[in-house]
C-alpha cells in the first residue's frame, strides 16, 4: 500500500444540543495518498470541517484512530505538525501593512527564513502586489495572501477547507490554479468543498462523505467511472419507431429533444444492431458520461440508495 498523508478509521463525534444528538462524523474511514490533490466532498453539515478541526487537534474525537504521515494524532501531533499547514479559519493580517511586510512577520514567527517570502509570493501569484496594503486586497488575493501563509514552513500537508468560498470565478480559477501547482509539486494537497465542478478539475483523487461517512472514494475517473450511469444519445430519423425497437429489445428509452436517451446497452454497438436490423440507420450516437456532480447528488441524496463503502473501493 501506498503512504498515506492522512488516515482516519472508525472516527466519530457527536454534538449535543438542545435538539439531541447530532453526527457530526460517525465511523469516518478516511484515506488521502501522498502527493496531489485530494478533493474532500460533501454537502453542507456532511462533517467536512468536523473531520479537518480533529486531525488539527482542534476537537478532540469521541473514538477512532487519525494518522497523519503514520503518525497517530493528537499523541504525536507535535511530531508531524511542521509538516501540516492548514486554512481552516481566516488569518489575522494587519490591514494597513503590505502583503509582504506581513508575510515577513510571520516568516519570524513561525522561524521560517526571510528568503522564502519571496518565493511564496511567487507561488500564490501576488508577487506584483505585495507592497500592496493588506486592505486594499481582493478576497481572492486576501485568500492567496493566506495561502502564502501556510507555505511559508515549506509543509508536506496543506488543509484547505472551503478555500473558495465567496470568491469570484477569477479567484476561483487563481486558488484552483495555486492548488494545482502545490500537488505537481509532489506536496499533498487536502481540499474540502460542497461545490464539486471545482474540486472535479483540480483533484486527482476524491473523498464523498455524507452524514458524516464515506460514501464513495478513488480517482475521480474511477469515482465517475464505478457509479456512472451508463447512457447513450441516440439520433434516428423515426424516433417513435426507434423507441419501440429498442424497448422491445429490452433497453430503456426515453425521448430527448429529438432525439432518444437510451440507457441498459453495455455496449453502444448493440444499439446500432438493434436499430440496423429493424431498417433504421443511426446519424447519433453519443456516449453520455456522467460526471461527478451527478454521482455526488445520487450518492448524498437523503434517502437515496447510497451505502458507505467502508473504504474498500481501490
Ligand atoms: N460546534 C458545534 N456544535 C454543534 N453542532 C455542530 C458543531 N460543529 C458542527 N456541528 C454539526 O455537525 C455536523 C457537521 O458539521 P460540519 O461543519 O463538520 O460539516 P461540513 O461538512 O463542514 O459543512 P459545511 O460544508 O456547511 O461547512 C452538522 O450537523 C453541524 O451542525
Amino acid at each position: 500500500m501506498s503512504q498515506l498523508a492522512i488516515e482516519t478509521t472508525a472516527l466519530r463525534r457527536t454534538y449535543r444540543g438542545r435538539g439531541g444528538t447530532r453526527v457530526g462524523v460517525e465511523g469516518l474511514d478516511l484515506r488521502v495518498p501522498v502527493g496531489g490533490v485530494h478533493g474532500f466532498l460533501g454537502p453542507n453539515g456532511s462533517g467536512k470541517t468536523t473531520t479537518i478541526r480533529m486531525l488539527l487537534g482542534l476537537v478532540r474525537a469521541e473514538s477512532g484512530t487519525m494518522r497523519l504521515f503514520g503518525q497517530e494524532v493528537p499523541e504525536h501531533l507535535p511530531d508531524v505538525v511542521g509538516r501540516v499547514g492548514a486554512i481552516v479559519e481566516s488569518p489575522r493580517f494587519f490591514p494597513t501593512f503590505t502583503g509582504r511586510r506581513n508575510l515577513e512577520l510571520l516568516a519570524g514567527a513561525v522561524g521560517a527564513p526571510r528568503a522564502r517570502v519571496g518565493e511564496v509570493l511567487e507561488e500564490t501569484g501576488l508577487a506584483g502586489r505585495d507592497r500592496d496594503r493588506y486592505k486594499g486586497y481582493s478576497l481572492g488575493m486576501k485568500q492567496r495572501l493566506a495561502i502564502a501563509a501556510t507555505l511559508l514552513k515549506s509543509p508536506d500537508l496543506l488543509i484547505f477547507d472551503e478555500p473558495t468560498n465567496g470568491l469570484d470565478p477569477a479567484g476561483i480559477r487563481d486558488i484552483r490554479r495555486t492548488m494545482r501547482r502545490l500537488g505537481d509539486e509532489g506536496r499533498t494537497v487536502l481540499v474540502s468543498s460542497h461545490i464539486l465542478a471545482e474540486v472535479e478539475q483540480v483533484a486527482d483523487t476524491v473523498s464523498i462523505i455524507g452524514r458524516g461517512r464515506l460514501l464513495a472514494e478513488g480517482r475521480v475517473a474511477d469515482v465517475i467511472g464505478d457509479r456512472g450511469v451508463r447512457a447513450v444519445r441516440v439520433g434516428v430519423p423515426d424516433p417513435g419507431a426507434a423507441a419501440a425497437v429498442l424497448t422491445a429489445a429490452g433497453l430503456q428509452v426515453r425521448p430527448e429533444g429529438p432525439a432518444l436517451h437510451v440507457t441498459g446497452a453495455d455496449d453502444p454497438a448493440r444499439i446500432t444492431e438493434v436499430l440496423a436490423r429493424a431498417g433504421i440507420f443511426v446519424h447519433e450516437l453519443t456516449p453520455l458520461r456522467a460526471d461527478l456532480e451527478s454521482v455526488f447528488l445520487d450518492l448524498t441524496a437523503p434517502g437515496g440508495d447510497a451505502q458507505p463503502t467502508g473504504g474498500e473501493q481501490r
